[in-house]
């Protein structure tokens, strides 16, 4: 699978909000979108979800345009996680878990012992199966975000979208996380804020400011002092880890506690 985005512009009331963005999902990447607050990240992956039609350019699918796709056959395709979950009514956890079978069924289908079977393993890997009963409302926010992974994974879509994956979890389950979408082998396009998990995991990144790219590439190339500063405005150390062998930032306060 591999997605490719063309000369995207969105709009939204009167302003621009993307300009003219390019940008590419190979077979196997796992690409970071990174860049400050409203710098446009959720309104570019909102297009490539379909829930924000571009004003212009196109996006495809395997060479399929994507807005030329049947719903159910993009969903099938392209698994998300957004940075909010919009959940009208309570569920259970493996309800919302199996609710990610949907683009595999009929309508009206019930769930097969293969769907229980993947919504099950799917709750295992983010390590939410003891809360398989438990109402969705009653989560916290982290575990929240752990269903709705699981949700993503047992879409076993060929692409993952994720927007802040990492957001409202703690660092057991951040890197558990990270390490899980690494580990699927499918395409993955990501937006994140903590600058040092995207060096650690990201084949790829690209950093958007004001909604246009500003740089693009591996992260040992692209992630420098000087790139930070010019788009987040902050004055870092930046290292090679000498365990990992990736970059590794330190940010500087910039009322000089260091
Ligand atoms: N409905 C809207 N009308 C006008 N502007 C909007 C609308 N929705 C979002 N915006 C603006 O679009 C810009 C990009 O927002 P977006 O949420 O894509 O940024 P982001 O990079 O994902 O930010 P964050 O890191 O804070 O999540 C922001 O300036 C935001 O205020």
């Amino acid at each position: 699978m591999k997605l490719a985005a063309k000369d995207i512009s969105i709009s939204l009331g009167n302003e621009q909000i993307i300009h003219d963005i390019c940008l590419e999902v190979k077979a196997g990447e796992f690409v970071g979108l990174i860049g400050p607050n409203g710098s446009g990240k959720s309104t570019l992956l909102k297009s490539i979800y379909r829930v924000l039609k571009p004003v212009a350019g196109r996006i495809f699918l395997d060479g399929d345009d994507l807005y030329q796709l049947a719903p159910r056959e993009s969903a099938r395709r392209m698994a998300v996680v957004r940075q909010e979950s919009s959940v009208e009514f309570d569920f259970t956890v493996l309800e919302m878990v199996l609710m990610g079978r949907s683009p595999h069924k009929g309508m009206f289908q019930m769930d097969t012992p293969e769907d229980m079977h993947i919504g099950k393993e799917a709750l295992a890997r983010v390590g939410m199966t003891d809360y398989s009963e438990r109402s969705f409302f009653s989560l916290s926010g982290g575990e929240k975000k752990r269903v709705l992974i699981a949700r993503a994974l047992a879409q076993q879509a060929e692409l993952l979208v994720l927007d802040e994956p990492t957001n409202h979890l703690d660092v057991r389950y951040q890197l558990q996380v990270m390490d899980l979408v690494k580990q699927l082998g499918i395409p993955v396009l990501s937006a994140l804020h903590d600058l040092n998990l995207a060096a650690m995991y990201c084949d790829r990144l690209y950093v958007l400011k004001a909604g246009r790219i500003v740089a693009s590439g591996c992260p040992d190339e692209i992630l420098t002092a000087d790139l930070i500063r010019e788009v987040y405005e902050v004055e870092t150390d930046v290292s090679i880890h000498p365990v990992t062998g990736k970059k590794h930032i330190y940010f500087f306060s910039s009322f000089g506690v260091t």
